[in-house]
């Protein structure tokens, strides 16, 4: 039997202990966005850690600094920095995933509690916050090791891990450290990769090349001294939400359109050769449909849908804090609201530019409305879009594993998310990057019911140490 086969085996006879470390995971509500949670970030890392040195890593961990975050100074969860083999002779391949996670509240509208693992029997799926982004995928790299070490199997190149807290926060204080270590404990990487994506559907597995940078915005409108009465004071007084509600309109049409002046102006044009790119890749409208559970996409037609994914900016509302939201009929005029967006931005586009922009556009709309409110813009957190390219031993390698393990040459696909550390990896340390993704489209990332379906797990580790021979096989 090969070397692989026997991985692979041991991989099969462990599914109820890859299933018991991913619950565990999930268990532990390591919010970065929200400052309550803070201690449960740090708890996350100690855990890690704790799985890692288990398995032999040797770990460090790298403080960050402090933090603003809702009106207090509070410390940043710490870098987890380990390495696993330092054998001169094999390659070394730096591997980067998250630890922290969306926010997620039963009351969403979950179906289970969301920090509790829940293996539906019925459907394979593994529901809970995290199980796809990105705590799954990490522990896919630790089951990598430990499934090794099970069945007396040499790791066939050595592994850096930089695991971070902050990725769903803007990642702040990653890129310095990047720099700060380039000679240091990034000495000697050879490539790196990133499993914090998602299949283009829910069938065919995927590499991918590029992800969108993002700029997100904080847009608050305060006048009232405190929440006001709506029948003695409607009428009388410059209501928050009516102001907010007016400019977050002046953003974007119900047809994606950006109305920020100067924005589309940014996008490179797109030639044939790139159209034509589009136009060959397996996909359909139904699976987008799928992907969604619902049949809204704004384009009928494929190669918009893939566009508007890839090689498009995209603007998001996403929520209004402080605006009455529960059930029932109050009739309140909130006091201050602040309102939440974000611009996806593709190459050519740089957070600083967009910011300047959106700022000058937003002044410029509340000026319009006459308001003797105020109003507050703020650049909340933001990341570079990053393109690689795919002609490197790094992706020749993991195409090869996925034909091995999912028996089908993956797609190739530029990714609408962001991961903001990507184009810091590639430009600060001048290695090739790529992103091995383990979910499916449909798993819900960021949402309620997030899910990873067990197949995409157990085939996804494999396919993560599959991939590490193929390294060192081909490379
Ligand atoms: C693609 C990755 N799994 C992800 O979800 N990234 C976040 C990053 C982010 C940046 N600011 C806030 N979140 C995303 O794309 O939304
Ligand atoms: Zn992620
Ligand atoms: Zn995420």
């Amino acid at each position: 039997m090969s070397v692989t086969d026997k991985f692979i085996q041991q991989i099969d006879a462990n599914k109820a202990g890859l299933i018991k470390r991913l619950a565990d995971a999930v268990a532990i509500p390591s919010v970065s966005g929200d400052a309550r949670y803070r201690q449960d970030v740090f708890r996350m890392a100690d855990w890690l850690v704790k799985e890692l040195e288990a398995l032999g890593a040797k770990t460090e961990l790298k403080p960050l600094g402090k933090q603003k975050l809702d009106g207090k100074e509070i410390d940043l969860p710490p870098v987890i920095f380990a390495d696993y083999g330092t054998d001169p002779k094999k390659k070394t391949i730096l591997v980067y995933g998250h630890f922290d996670v969306q926010p997620a509240l039963k009351s969403d509208g979950w179906n289970t509690e969301p920090f509790e693992l829940v293996h539906d029997e019925k459907t394979d799926r593994l529901y809970g916050r995290g199980s796809t982004d990105d705590k799954g995928p990490v522990l896919g790299w630790i089951n990598v090791i430990e499934a090794h070490k099970q069945a007396g199997i040499e790791l066939p190149v050595n592994l850096k891990f930089c695991l971070e807290g902050m990725e769903e926060s803007g990642s702040e204080g990653l890129d310095d450290l990047i720099v700060a270590e380039k000679d240091k404990f990034f000495a000697g990487v050879d490539a790196a990769c990133i499993s914090d994506n998602y299949w283009l559907g829910t069938k065919k597995p995927c590499l991918t090349h590029g992800l969108r940078g993002i700029s997100y915005f904080k847009l608050s409108i305060s006048g009232p001294g405190s929440d006001l009465h709506s029948g003695i004071f409607g009428g009388i007084v410059h209501e928050p939400m009516t102001d907010l509600f007016h400019i977050m309109s002046s953003l974007v049409t119900p047809q994606g359109e950006i109305l920020v002046p100067g924005i589309k102006e940014l996008v490179d044009p797109l030639t044939d050769e790139e159209r034509k790119r589009y136009e060959v890749m397996e996909f359909g409208v139904k699976d987008m449909n799928e992907a969604t559970g619902s049949a809204t996409t704004i384009s009928d037609e494929k190669e918009g849908i893939l566009m508007a994914r890839m090689r498009y900016p995209s603007l998001s509302l996403h929520g209004v804090e402080g605006a009455f939201y529960e059930a029932g009929t109050k009739t309140v005029i909130p006091a201050k609201v602040i309102g939440k967006f974000s611009v996806r931005l593709v190459p050519s586009m740089t957070p600083d530019k967009v910011a300047e922009l959106v700022i000058k556009h937003v002044q410029s709309e509340f000026k319009k409305l006459g308001s003797k409110n105020t109003m507050n813009i703020e650049l909340a957190n933001a990341g570079k879009p990053w393109l690689a390219d795919p002609n490197h031993w790094n992706y020749a390698a993991a195409i090869k594993a996925t034909e091995k393990v999912y028996g089908v040459k993956p797609d190739l696909t530029r990714e609408g998310g962001s991961i903001p550390v990507a184009l810091s990896f590639s430009e600060v340390l001048g290695k090739n990057l790529l992103l091995l993704p383990l979910g499916r489209a449909d798993d819900g990332a960021h949402s309620t019911n997030e899910k990873l379906d067990l197949s995409n797990y157990v085939e996804g580790t494999k396919l993560l140490g599959v991939y590490l021979h193929e390294i060192a096989a081909t490379a």
